[in-house]
């Protein structure tokens, strides 16, 4: 459930990113859009879906969430602070505050690193521990994501795509982040696993009370996941609330069409 009685880990307040598209003319750029004018806040122990179709903004919303995009215009908070792109140790925290999980674990894992190597880089890069703790930490994580203690010394090819995604999420939480961002963390999976992906991610975000930022353009994935949903359209949340009465009772004319169309791909 929310915790919104605590200050949000994370908050956007009228964030806009603007790209110039290679349509138009130097005197006369068209811009797009991407994202317009977004107020968002993530709680630790929370889900909140960004749901919305293909370009509406949702992975450009995901890059300004974890550092990888500034904003054209508007404010991150991290904790109550802006976060200045300059600022070493406020970037710092972030980077072990805030984790990603990609659609995609065969392009996001390095794929010639054994998924133990992969697991202990983050920690080394952050100078956590040494040889003996980090090795500790990957069992932790690899037990925490249901993976088999074996799983270590194999390369992510030798895997199946489910427990490549685990690997991704037991990378996503070596830090020991307060927020994780999934973008569109199942699409690339087989339907047969999806669920159990799913399952994961919500066991995770309870047990170590995780705030989760959950994109994907499927509603019926979102809600299956999220305490509450944001729904995305052309760069801008046009209806936000508890999930089941964005659900059950959308007042927004794009949600109920979302809702009203393609079936769930998601088969639970
Ligand atoms: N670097 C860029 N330059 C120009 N336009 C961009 C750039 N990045 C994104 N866009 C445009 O911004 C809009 C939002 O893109 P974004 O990828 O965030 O949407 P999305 O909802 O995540 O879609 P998808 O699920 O297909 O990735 C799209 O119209 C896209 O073409």
């Amino acid at each position: 459930m929310s915790s919104n009685n605590t200050a949000p880990v994370l908050e956007l307040k009228d964030v806009k990113v603007y790209h110039r598209a290679r349509t138009g003319t130097l005197f006369r750029p068209n811009i797009v859009k991407a994202v317009d004018g977004v107020d968002f806040s993530v709680h630790r122990g929370e889900t909140v879906g960004i749901v919305g179709e293909s370009g509406c903004g949702k992975s450009t919303l995901a890059s300004v969430l974890v550092g990888l995009q500034e904003p054209t215009a508007g404010r991150m908070l991290f904790h109550g602070k802006e976060v200045k792109a300059r600022k070493a140790a406020v970037r710092k925290q972030f980077g072990r505050d805030v984790s990603v999980v990609f659609q995609d674990p065969s392009t996001a894992l390095n794929s010639r690193m054994t998924i133990q190597d992969i697991l202990v880089d983050p920690l080394q890069i952050h100078g956590i521990g040494n040889e003996r703790t980090r090795i500790a930490k990957v069992r932790e994580l690899l037990s925490l994501v249901g993976l088999p203690q074996s799983a270590a010394e194999v390369i992510p090819s030798q895997v199946s795509g489910g427990q490549r995604q685990r690997v991704a999420i037991a990378r996503a939480l070596a830090l020991g982040p307060s927020v994780i961002v999934a973008d569109e963390p199942t699409s690339a999976l087989d339907v047969s696993v999806r669920a159990q992906v799913l399952n994961l991610l919500s066991d995770l975000k309870r047990e170590l009370n995780l705030g989760m930022v959950f994109i994907s353009h499927d509603i019926q994935t979102v809600r299956y996941v999220s305490d509450r949903i944001c729904v995305m359209y052309f760069g801008r949340i046009v209806e936000e609330g508890p999930a089941a009465q964005v659900f059950d009772h959308p007042t927004n004319e794009y949600t109920k069409k979302l809702l009203g169309a393609a079936p769930s791909l998601l088969h639970v």
